[in-house]
């Protein structure tokens, strides 16, 4: 997984944090021992000429007192040959004059005026005076002032050095390209120090931030692990904490979905409900009846199955309404509900057609056997009437049948049928069951019946 930019940005500020001062005071601390380094080496090899000059001087003085160039000219050779750093020497009288010399001078000496030191670039030229009292052992007077202090012992002349400095410089060179070389060691160990510094501060980030994604992303099972106690071991168990409650709440909230779900289901199915079925009743709706009775011409249809159809309207329900009041009325229609329920089948489809109109569809039943159903009704209906306060009252029906032909093609031709069957069943006196013969095609559709 590769980190985000955030987290890479982080990293790195971390790291030059950490690697930024580390580099700076290494490369301060370079800078002074190089500078320090390479001071003290010339100074070395000032004092190593000076002593040098200072031996020669000594050897010198007898001979260029006694102007003994020989000498002269073998301590130049052997004080050149001592050393190979040392370019070429020479011994001059006090006036100045060569007196003897080895090697070759790479520029003009500056004045024989007194001892110094003078660096030029790669060369350094040492200029000694040679003085001695040896003069004034001869001469008591100068003997006298030399002891007191009062005079300078006696100038014989000057040696003069002149030291090629390019091995110094070498090695100088050379010392700073060890020293780089460790600088970068240190360097390098310092930016992998600081790496793995930084490193140690983003990968808990790093893992952090992670969880904290994928909880973002519904995995709520996700936990932030770190071993190490610290903020971030804080952290993290915070965001488990987080998570756990938020894995809680979706939980309960969840569950308050699913009951919400289920309540609006069953209104939905007890809305579906009411609107099937009568409220005084309980029996199906006309409208939920067609729907039914549809389908099941169309299996009667395809299966050749015979069907039935009953149609019964209440006698004098009028006088019911009229003499005792429409509440038993409509208890006397609850009544006969209840008994027409009583008589039927599972598979019959009973429904309040409309007012004190009933019908009921008999699946799989013949005319005939259409025809002993509604007369078992109509007896039962006769046989129990209906109770109201106290009283006894006798509710009759009458029916009419038609059985489903094929011809008819539709249930309003067969309902019109039961119909014309049931009108004649109420012309010849009532309380009967008349059963409809096939009369060819049935005009008009199924009304719903007046308020
Ligand atoms: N109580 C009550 N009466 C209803 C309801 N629906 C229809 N009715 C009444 O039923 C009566 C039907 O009267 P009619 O059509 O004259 O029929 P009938 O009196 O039964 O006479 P026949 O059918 O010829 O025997 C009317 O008075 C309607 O008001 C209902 O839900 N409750």
């Amino acid at each position: 997984m590769s980190p985000d930019p955030m987290l890479r940005q982080m990293r790195l500020r971390l790291w030059l944090a950490a690697a930024l001062p580390a580099v700076l005071v290494v490369l301060v601390l370079l800078a002074l021992f190089v500078q320090r380094h390479g001071h003290e080496l010339l100074q070395a090899k000032q004092h190593q000429a000076q002593a040098v000059a200072k031996q020669l001087a000594s050897q010198a003085e007898f001979s260029l007192f006694a102007a003994d160039v020989q000498t002269l000219q073998r301590l130049a050779a052997t004080t050149k040959d001592s050393d190979d750093e040392i370019v070429a020497v020479a011994l001059r009288a006090a006036n100045g004059q060569f007196q003897a010399g080895a090697g070759r001078f790479g520029a003009a000496l500056p004045d024989f005026t007194g001892n110094r030191v003078h660096l030029n670039g790669e060369r350094l030229w040492v200029i000694l005076e040679v003085r001695s009292d040896l003069m004034a052992v001869d001469d008591p007077l100068a003997a006298g002032l030399l002891e007191s202090g009062a005079a300078d012992p006696v100038l014989l002349g000057f040696v003069a050095l002149e030291y090629d400095l390019i091995a110094l410089q070498r090695s100088s060179q050379k010392l700073l390209l060890w020293a780089l070389a460790a600088t970068g060691l240190a360097l390098m160990l310092a930016a992998l120090l600081s790496a793995l510094i930084a490193s140690s501060v983003t990968r808990p980030v790093a893992h952090i931030s992670d969880v904290v994604r994928r909880i973002g992303s519904g995995e709520l099972q996700a936990r932030a692990e770190l071993t190490r106690a610290g903020p971030m071991a804080q952290l993290a168990r915070g965001i488990n904490r987080m998570a756990s409650q938020v894995a809680v709440t979706q939980e309960e909230l969840k569950l308050q979905v699913q009951q919400a779900t289920d309540e609006l289901r069953l209104q939905k199915l007890e809305a579906e409900r009411t609107a099937r079925t009568d409220g005084l009743t309980g029996l199906l709706r006309r409208r939920a009846f067609i729907d039914l009775a549809e389908a099941e011409i169309q299996r009667s249809l395809r299966y050749q199955d015979p069907l039935s159809f009953i149609m019964f309207d209440v006698d004098h329900f009028k006088s019911i309404n009229d003499t005792h009041g429409h509440a038993c009325g409509d208890a006397a229609l609850v009544h006969l509900a209840d008994l027409l329920r009583q008589q039927m089948r599972d598979s019959d489809l009973p429904c309040r057609w409309g007012g004190e109109e009933f019908v009921v569809l008999l699946p799989r039943t013949s005319a005939d056997v259409a025809r002993h159903a509604a007369e078992r009704i109509r007896s039962h209906f006769e046989a129990n009437p209906v109770r109201w306060e106290a009283r006894s009252l006798r509710v009759t029906a009458s029916f009419g049948v038609a059985a489903f032909d094929a011809r008819d093609l539709s249930l309003s031709s067969m309902v019109a049928r039961a119909d014309a069957a049931l009108y004649r069943a109420k012309r010849s006196g009532r309380n009967r069951v008349e059963v409809a013969e096939y009369e060819g095609w049935a005009a008009g559709g199924f009304e719903q019946p007046a308020a």
